[in-house]
């Protein structure tokens, strides 16, 4: 991982954060962190894309905070060693809105509450 992570200013997260919204990314109230639900068809879906994202988290040496049911995953991103959002982040989150996953197996986003 090249260089130290930094929060991102505010420069920075009107230009980065606009696209992350649209595709279901929200904000989290009283933590710097931003958060998605996913809903699959099924388990093995679930699974599936969560293995992808783990191997690319690995790779990216930036590791998602997730929590799944079934065929849910819900995923905070946040980075540790800046307690807050960075760039790292948003590569996590751009990996997992792309390549990540073959288009037929892409999830749909839940409303935030939702179950
Ligand atoms: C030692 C190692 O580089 C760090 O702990 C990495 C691993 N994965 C990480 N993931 C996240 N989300 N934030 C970090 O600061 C972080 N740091």
């Amino acid at each position: 991982m090249a260089g130290k992570a930094h929060r991102l200013s505010a420069e920075e997260r009107d230009q980065l954060l606009p696209n992350l919204r649209a595709v279901g990314w929200n904000e989290l109230e009283g933590r710097d962190a931003i958060f998605k639900q996913f809903h699959f068809k099924d388990f093995n879906r679930a699974f599936g894309f969560m293995t992808r994202v783990a191997l690319q988290a690995e790779k990216l040496d930036h590791h998602p905070e997730w929590f799944n049911v079934y065929n849910k995953v819900h995923i905070t991103l946040s980075t540790h060693e800046c307690a807050g959002l960075s760039e790292r982040d948003i590569n996590l989150a751009s990996f997992i809105e792309g390549k990540s996953l073959p288009w037929k197996e892409r999830p749909t986003s839940l409303p935030r509450g939702g179950t």
